[in-house]
């Protein structure tokens, strides 16, 4: 299996008035060429300063206070600067972002933002033009009428897929989606992950989506990571995480999903409130919201362990909870 993207102990920080917010901290993680991950967690657990830190455009007063990331074995991404940083974006390394549609410029046709990205990175732009409708197309889009519409002619479900589409246009190897279909109905985002897993298996290229909801891109991704006030706590294949979560507070995202037939009363939100970053001690982040709690949590960061089923997690009481379930 070829690495594409390798992040090692990423940290990301935001000094305020009350305190240093560590929104990010020691995040390490990796994807093979043609894996789906998905990132998710609560609102304020850090994906998107991931995703920012990725392409190392952490918004001020942000700053990436240390780790690394290597694109296919590359040199540390966060020591490239300039013209080769600029354009690895959409080459290399995509994103969409949460309405995304939004980010489309109001004044230009579609056909102009094709032409306006192409020449900014140098490519054909008839190439370009032609790849664009064969990916609108794909989008199960009306291609050429798209590629004519100024944005506002387009509704809220077009306008993601031709954000998807222009993300998709200079052949990255990766493309990270920030929540990627919540400006969508039910059936659109449905579409819109099928047709993206149907791109990834067709290409090769890798994706990650960051959502707050794990049950939308349970289907799509191979691997999920849950994120916790900055932290990673629970990782591993979907179907393990989703079937036999371990952390207590992955079970506690899994346990608020509503069922889609049935009794919906069994669904229980997380008690407790998301943690103050700044205010995060030494120990267990999730430690005045977990139902395990002991008073080591309290004090003793949580080390992260190997489990067998590919599953690793940050919990000192996780592995008894798995003997517990049997
Ligand atoms: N510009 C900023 N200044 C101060 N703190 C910030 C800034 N941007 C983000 N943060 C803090 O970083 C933390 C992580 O934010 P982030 O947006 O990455 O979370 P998220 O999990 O993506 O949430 P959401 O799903 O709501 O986007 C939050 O606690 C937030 O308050």
């Amino acid at each position: 299996m070829e690495t594409v993207l390798d992040v090692q102990n990423l940290s990301i920080e935001f000094p305020t008035e009350t305190g240093v917010v560590r929104a990010v901290k020691n995040v390490s993680f990796q994807i093979q060429k043609g894996e789906s991950l998905g990132i998710v967690g609560e609102s304020g657990s850090g994906k998107s300063t991931i995703a920012f830190g990725l392409f190392n455009s952490v918004p001020e007063p942000g700053r990436i206070a240390g780790g690394e990331v290597h694109f296919m074995g590359g040199p540390n991404f966060l020591d490239v600067k300039g013209e080769t940083q600029r354009r690895f974006y959409w080459s290399k390394l995509s994103m969409v972002f949460q309405a995304s549609q939004n980010t489309l410029n109001p004044l230009l046709r579609i056909r102009r933002q094709v032409e306006d990205i192409a020449e900014a990175h140098r490519v054909d732009k008839k190439k370009a033009k032609a790849k664009a409708l064969e990916l609108f197309d794909m989008m199960h889009l009306d291609a050429n009428r798209v590629m004519n519409a100024y944005p506002h002619e387009l509704s809220g479900g077009m306008k993601q897929r031709v954000s998807i589409g222009l993300a998709l246009l200079l052949d990255p190897e990766v493309i990270v989606f920030d929540e990627p279909t919540t400006a969508l109905d039910v059936i659109s985002q449905a579409s819109v992950l099928q047709i993206l897993n149907q791109i990834r298996k067709e290409s090769g290229i890798s994706l990650i989506f960051i959502t707050h909801d794990i049950s939308v891109i349970s289907e799509v991704v191979d691997t999920v990571m849950v994120m916790y006030a900055g932290q990673v706590v629970e990782r591993g294949p979907v179907s393990q995480v989703m079937l036999n979560p371990t952390h207590p507070y992955t079970r506690g995202l899994i346990g608020s999903i509503p069922p889609l037939v049935g009794d919906v009363t069994h669904t229980r939100a997380i008690s407790g409130n998301p943690v103050q970053l700044s205010k995060v001690s030494g120990g267990c982040p999730f430690y005045a919201r977990c139902e395990l709690r002991q008073p080591k949590c309290l004090d003793v960061a949580p080390p992260w362990m190997e489990l067998d089923n590919d599953v690793a997690v940050a919990c000192h009481f996780a592995k008894r909870e798995v003997t517990l379930q049997g």
